[in-house]
């Protein structure tokens, strides 16, 4: 869970290799990193830069003479910063560097450099390398800083799939401009699982604990309850019960469209790539916001023992976190889906709705209104409304700032909270659709029926949760909304009898789980007591530090 220092080496080195080098080239390298005979990573973020990638320091400068690039962080904010696996323990890297050829700045291209010596794992001389300190979490990763004085590598370390430069500096164009992306993109495409599963095990923890934890009456008289009964514990815990599952869903989804772009691209069609850029930008924004919310609530429903790291959920937190931030911050992320909502809005009113891709054609279709009591079709006509309401919204705020005079930049910032609120809702809408879809597609009807109940639950508390902006334009009315709420409590429920065997099939293991309060055999307490025994602070009864400070200040007559 603290993370490895190899992570990056699987979940971004192989990968941008695979994407991005030539298939001569990975003869070369692709066995090599398999077989972990060299061991890399991603080096692209900056001191200085992280989000605005055209704006890297790091040069690669094309010396036509030797045949040869040479890397150089000119100053202090050029120094790459936080790539995972690069401080200590990678002795290669694939490094994100702004191209020069012929003086011609051709923008971020990618580039396989050797970092350390592969004998004696050396810093090689040109190369400044170390950690870049402790963090929030995951500090079983080395996240490191690198830095380049004049560093030169053979022309043929410019990764070469989709750009070439000759070697005379005639310079071969990818097929699409953001194509060297693409190892970001595969992991945003990922996320929404990994995502998932830091969720599934926080809520592991927090259901099984709350079976165990017995506190207070709902009947006076009778033995006290067990904490899951409540019906606050349940309205906690099982909306994301059903968003652990949603995500799972909806990522393996967004795998299976990465898989297909790769196979794409190669054959020279870039058609997908703006789709599941927009898609998985907002996703992977989404996912870790309600992740890292989820898991905070699944940690407060153990009460005080939740706040003790023998919960391992603070761990859980962590981890989970870093996710708003990585593969692009949030924010950022969430603006870049809203230019294709704004472009999608601009393409109806031009009358071209027909060249709407499947993801966006709701927002050229009106809804007057639902009748909810239908079923789940119905919530998805009600989820599709608030996000055209306000895609349309935002869209139109910019489009009359834009109108008015306004810059494009100067405008977009101007709606760029309501742009964001538009790309949540549409993400939204996007993962109750992959939810509906992939329970209808359960073959066992004893899942099914299961599976089915979770996405009740789901749609009842999502509608509930975005009811502002129905609510605002009338579309739902407020008798409406206790229809709502009350499916919303008819499932929590119902859920309930299933709780523990939803999360017990993650099936995780107790050693994967690390917690006293989520173990498989329930045995809290006793565990808890011997936990708490083996702390370091018990290893005496008298701590040195009570000589030292405090009988000092005990025994004095002051
Ligand atoms: C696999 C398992 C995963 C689970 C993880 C578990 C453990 C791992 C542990 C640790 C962490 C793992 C990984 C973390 C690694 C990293 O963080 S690597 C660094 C990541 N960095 C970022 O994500 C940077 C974010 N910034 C950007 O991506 C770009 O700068 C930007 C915001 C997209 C803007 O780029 P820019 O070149 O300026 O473009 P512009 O805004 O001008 O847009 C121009 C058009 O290009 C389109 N576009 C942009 N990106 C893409 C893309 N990737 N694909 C397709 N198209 C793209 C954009 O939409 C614009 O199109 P228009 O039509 O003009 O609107
Ligand atoms: C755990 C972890 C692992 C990482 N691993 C790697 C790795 O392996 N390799 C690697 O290269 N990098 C890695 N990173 C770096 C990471 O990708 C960046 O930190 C991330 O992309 C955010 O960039 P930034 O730090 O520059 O944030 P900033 O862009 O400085 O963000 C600061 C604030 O500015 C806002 N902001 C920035 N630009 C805009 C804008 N255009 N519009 C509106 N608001 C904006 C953001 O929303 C945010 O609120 C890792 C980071 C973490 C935390």
């Amino acid at each position: 869970m603290e993370g490895h220092p190899l992570a990056l080496h699987d979940v971004m080195f192989i990968p941008a290799l695979v994407a991005q080098a030539s298939d001569e080239q990975n003869k070369k390298w692709l066995r090599r990193a398999q077989r972990r005979e060299i061991v890399g990573c991603y080096a692209q973020t900056e001191l200085g830069h992280g989000s605005n990638l055209r704006k890297l320091e790091t040069t690669a400068t094309y010396d036509v003479s030797t045949q040869e690039f040479v890397l150089h962080t000119p100053q202090i904010t050029s120094l790459k910063w936080w790539p995972g696996g690069l401080g200590k323990s990678s002795n290669y890297a694939v490094v994100v560097a702004n191209m020069i050829v012929k003086e011609k700045h051709l923008g971020p291209h990618s580039f396989l450099v050797q970092l350390r010596d592969e004998i004696t794992h050396q810093s090689l001389k040109g190369i400044t390398v170390g950690d870049i300190g402790p963090k929030l979490s995951f500090n079983a990763i080395d996240n490191g800083f690198l830095g380049f004085d004049n560093y030169r590598i053979p022309r043929t370390n410019l990764l070469m799939r989709h750009s070439r430069v000759e070697p005379d500096g005639t310079y071969v164009k990818p097929p699409h401009a953001k194509i060297n992306y693409s190892a970001m993109v595969r992991v945003r495409s990922h996320m929404a699982t990994g995502q998932g599963n830091f969720l599934a095990q926080a809520l592991t923890i927090a259901v099984r604990y709350s079976t165990v934890r017995r506190q207070g009456f709902i009947e006076s008289g009778e033995q006290e309850v067990k904490v899951l009964d409540y019906q606050t514990q349940q309205h906690r815990l099982f909306p994301s019960i059903a968003k652990a599952y949603a995500f799972t869903f909806a990522g393996y989804e967004t795998i299976r469209l990465y898989e297909q772009l790769l196979k794409e691209v190669d054959t020279g069609n870039v058609s997908l790539m703006a789709d599941l850029h927009a898609l998985t930008s907002g996703l992977k924004s989404v996912v870790t916001h309600q992740t890292a919310q989820g898991i905070e609530q699944a940690r407060m429903a153990c009460g005080g023992h939740g706040y003790s790291q023998a919960s391992y959920i603070s761990e859980i937190f962590g981890v989970a976190v870093g996710g708003c931030t990585y593969e692009g911050e949030n924010m950022v992320m969430l603006l870049q889906l809203a230019r294709y909502l704004v472009k999608s809005v601009e393409q109806i009113k031009a009358g071209e709705s027909g060249k709407l891709g499947p993801l966006v054609a709701y927002l050229a279709v009106k809804v007057d209104g639902v009748d909810l009591e239908k079923g789940v079709e119905e919530y998805m006509k009600a989820f599709q409304h608030v996000s055209r309401l306000q895609t349309w919204k935002a869209s139109e705020k910019f489009l009359k700032l834009l109108k008015s005079g306004e810059k494009r930049e100067v405008a977009w910032n101007k709606s760029s909270v309501e742009l964001t609120r538009a790309s949540r809702l549409h993400t939204r809408l996007y993962i109750a659709e992959t939810f509906k879809r992939s329970v209808q597609e359960v073959a066992d009807p004893r899942l099914k029926e299961v599976l089915t109940d979770l996405l009740h639950l789901h749609v009842n508390y999502e509608l509930l949760d975005m009811a502002t902006y129905a609510l605002e334009d009338g579309f739902l009315s407020s008798s409406q909304l206790d229809y709502v709420r009350d499916q919303l409590y008819f499932y929590l429920a119902k859920i309930r009898p299933n709780a523990v065997s939803l999360v017990d099939s993650w099936e995780f293991s107790d050693m994967q789980l690390r917690s006293v309060l989520g173990r498989r055999d329930g045995n809290v307490y006793e565990n808890l007591v011997a936990w708490a025994k083996a702390s370091p602070l018990n290893k005496t009864d008298v701590l040195p530090s009570v000589e030292k400070y405090l009988k000092p200040m005990m025994n004095s007559k002051l």
